[in-house]
């Protein structure tokens, strides 16, 4: 039998101590291949310094951390820093250097041939939205700070790591900028296949972009698991205070219309429902509560509905058995699914 494959990334007991100042304690994780961990937590709890264990930029007092199985303690820096892609708030582009050259800082240095270090800076500026014949030939300060935040994220993609490690990497920008980078950043291709490990303060953000949580303070996880298991099921009051101010809208993106098939309002006598249906008021089951609520919004910007109340119609379920939504009957069971799944 083939023997399973070693964790990505594996964290024994890991510890930190600046002066009498334990910054990050007996912390433990193992991460599989192709996952994505965000280290969530207020500010000065630790998750630089426990980020920055992995890459050995900070040496632990204590513990361990292995990566594809190899203790990290027995390969050099430089060399286990080449294998991991990193991303900085502050970006780093060496302002001396174009665009193009920043971002083949790493494949030149492990002696790719330039004819290859070319194809892949361009296939990547591509598609990070800065088409090559306008952005290769450009200096770092002649760009926005979302261009040299994708700029710094092409150069740490541009070896193909398996490994990216991030650290706030979209602290620097507005909302706005921030919010569309981070859609960007989840649909690139590029990294479905990659474990991230990536740090922010951001709910929101940790929320959208994990596959789990480690949760920490003072230096200590107070829960390692996946958003729905922090939001629904937190293990002590940290954690539940730490989500309490946007419990809500996390419920929201979280819950998806398959979560609570349960508690959708079966069919009564529905008049021929086919008739009723479009592109516009059609909902597929995968989609998040949230998403229902911003297509209902849409349907009643769009002009009174011919029924009455703006209202959904659920793909792939046969007309008859359930009834369509409104925002009365959608939010009804919504609340009762939130109960029944946070219920011990
Ligand atoms: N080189 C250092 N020397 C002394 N103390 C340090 C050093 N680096 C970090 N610290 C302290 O360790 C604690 C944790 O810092 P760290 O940067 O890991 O936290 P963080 O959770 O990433 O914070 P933030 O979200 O504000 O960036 C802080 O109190 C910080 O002041």
């Amino acid at each position: 039998m083939p023997t399973p494959a070693p964790p990505a990334i594996e964290v024994c007991n890991l510890t930190k101590h600046y002066g009498s100042h334990a910054v990050v304690q007996d912390v433990s994780f193992a991460l599989a291949p192709g996952e994505t961990l965000v280290l969530l937590g207020p500010s000065g709890c630790g998750k630089t310094t426990l980020l920055r264990m992995l890459n050995r930029l900070v040496e632990p007092d204590a513990g361990s951390v292995s990566v594809n199985g190899a203790d990290v303690r027995q390969q050099r820096p430089e060399e286990l820093r080449r294998g991991m892609g990193y991303v900085i708030q502050q970006v780093g582009l060496l302002p001396h250097y174009t665009v193009a050259e920043n971002v083949a800082v790493v494949p030149r240095l492990l002696g790719h041939a330039p004819d290859r270090i070319a194809a892949r800076t361009g296939e990547l500026l591509r598609r990070l939205h800065l088409p090559p014949e306008q952005f290769a030939g450009q200096y770092p300060r002649q760009l926005s700070g979302g261009q040299q935040q994708r700029v710094g994220l092409a150069r740490a993609l541009a070896a193909d790591p398996p490994i990216v490690l991030l650290d706030e990497p979209f602290g620097a920008l507005d909302p706005l900028t921030r919010a569309s980078i981070r859609r960007e950043f989840r649909e690139l291709p590029e990294l479905r296949r990659k474990t991230l490990v990536l740090v922010t303060h951001d709910v929101t953000e940790a929320f959208e972009l994990a596959d789990r949580i480690l949760l920490l303070e003072a230096g200590r996880v107070q829960q390692l698991g996946t958003p729905r298991q922090l939001l629904l099921h937190p293990a002590n009051s940290f954690v539940r205070r730490f989500f309490a101010a946007e419990q809500l809208g996390l419920q929201l993106r979280t819950l998806r219309l398959t979560d609570m098939l349960a508690e959708l309002p079966p069919a009564a006598e529905i008049p021929d429902a086919t008739t009723f249906k479009s592109e516009d008021n059609t909902v597929a089951l995968t989609a998040t509560v949230q998403e229902v609520l911003e297509q209902l919004s849409r349907l009643t910007a769009a002009g009174p509905a011919a029924a009455g109340d703006a209202t959904v119609w659920l793909e792939a379920t046969p007309p008859a058995a359930r009834e369509p939504l409104t925002y009365a009957s959608l939010m009804a069971a919504f609340g009762r699914a939130i109960q029944r799944l946070s219920a011990p």
